[in-house]
């Protein structure tokens, strides 16, 4: 298997670094994300210093874990290790004559990507943090949601309401405020509020074979167990929980962010971490192999 590291670079204003492969090269034409193979014996890192300096003249000065995929085409497997690169030096040139292009996240849907890239490319559409409803839902939600997700929330997860018609208006007001919007477990229940896709408790997941057709699908996990069954289901992201103790769930120990890490590291979905954090710890939360951060308390913003 053929072992390469490809960066994701953002610019000061979110939009994302891609350069064009050659036509004569494996996948010619695409876009991709710069990088390249790692040579023997060399650190995931370095690799990914030598080929940003070799091809864009740029120099990493941080980077973190992203996404890890392993994908087979029929000519050749490639394990693919994406880091995000969080600091840099140099103004980024096609050194070897590629074309080199900054896109903003919502353009990289319509963009030509070699196969394995989709899961990274979706996963770029997802923001940094997540709301889950507080249940009961709070009286004065037609203020708060709005609220919470203007400040960056713009995935909620409506869990605890059975009304379909409140269902609906929820729905509605997350997607007047731009955020997606997943309701628990049901499929059925998802298409008939117009929501964009399930968030799948841990129990009712592992009794699933095949993945629910919707848009997003998510996954509670709380082991690694869990983890390989949301890969093997092909979920879109996951909810990896409890990082810490929660008043929610008492006596339940959290893992820690060295754990968090150790489980989140070298998957190849999206990882957000849940229980016990808050919006400011979404920098932490990424160092340690997040995507990003959910929660209630914290995360929603009552008036
Ligand atoms: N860099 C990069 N490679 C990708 C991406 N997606 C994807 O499937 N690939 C595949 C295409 C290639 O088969 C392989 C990268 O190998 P490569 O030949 O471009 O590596 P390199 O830059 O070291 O190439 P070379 O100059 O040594 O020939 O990974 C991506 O986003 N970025």
């Amino acid at each position: 298997m053929l072992l390469v590291v490809a960066a994701i670079i953002r610019g000061p204003d979110g939009r994302i670094l891609l350069s064009q492969r050659p036509a004569h090269k494996h996948k010619g034409g695409c876009w991709e994300f710069p990088g390249g193979k790692v040579e023997a014996g060399e650190a995931l890192d370095t690799a990914l210093a030598r080929e940003l300096e070799e091809e864009l003249g740029l120099r990493v000065r941080a980077c973190q874990p992203f996404m890890t995929i392993e994908h087979h085409y029929p000519e050749l497997s490639v394990r693919l290790c994406f880091r995000e690169v969080t600091a840099f030096e140099g103004q980024p040139v096609g050194r070897e004559g590629q074309p080199v292009q900054w896109f903003t996240p919502g353009e990289l849907g319509a963009l030509d990507f070699p196969e394995a890239n989709q899961p990274v490319v979706k996963a770029l559409a997802l923001p940094d943090q997540w709301l889950i409803l507080p249940t009961p839902l709070p009286a004065d939600w037609r203020e708060a949601l709005p609220r919470s997700i203007a400040a960056g929330a713009t995935l909620v997860y409506l869990r605890g309401v059975e009304e379909v018609s409140l269902l609906r208006e929820l729905v509605q007001c997350c997607h007047a405020g731009g955020a997606l919007a997943l309701v628990a477990d049901d499929p059925a229940l998802a298409t008939a509020v117009a929501a964009d896709g399930v968030h799948l408790r841990q129990q009712q997941a592992m009794r699933l074979k095949q993945k629910p057709a919707q848009p997003w699908i998510s996954m509670a996990c709380h082991d690694q167990a869990s983890l390989a069954h949301a890969v093997a289901l092909g979920a879109d992201m996951v909810l990896l929980s409890p990082v810490r103790e929660t008043p929610t769930h008492p006596g339940q120990p959290g893992m820690g962010w060295p754990s968090f890490r150790a489980l989140a590291e070298g998957l190849p979905l999206p990882v957000y971490a849940l229980g016990g954090v808050t919006p400011a710890e979404v920098r932490q939360a990424r160092e340690a192999g997040a995507r990003g951060v959910a929660g209630i308390r914290g995360f929603w913003r009552s008036c």
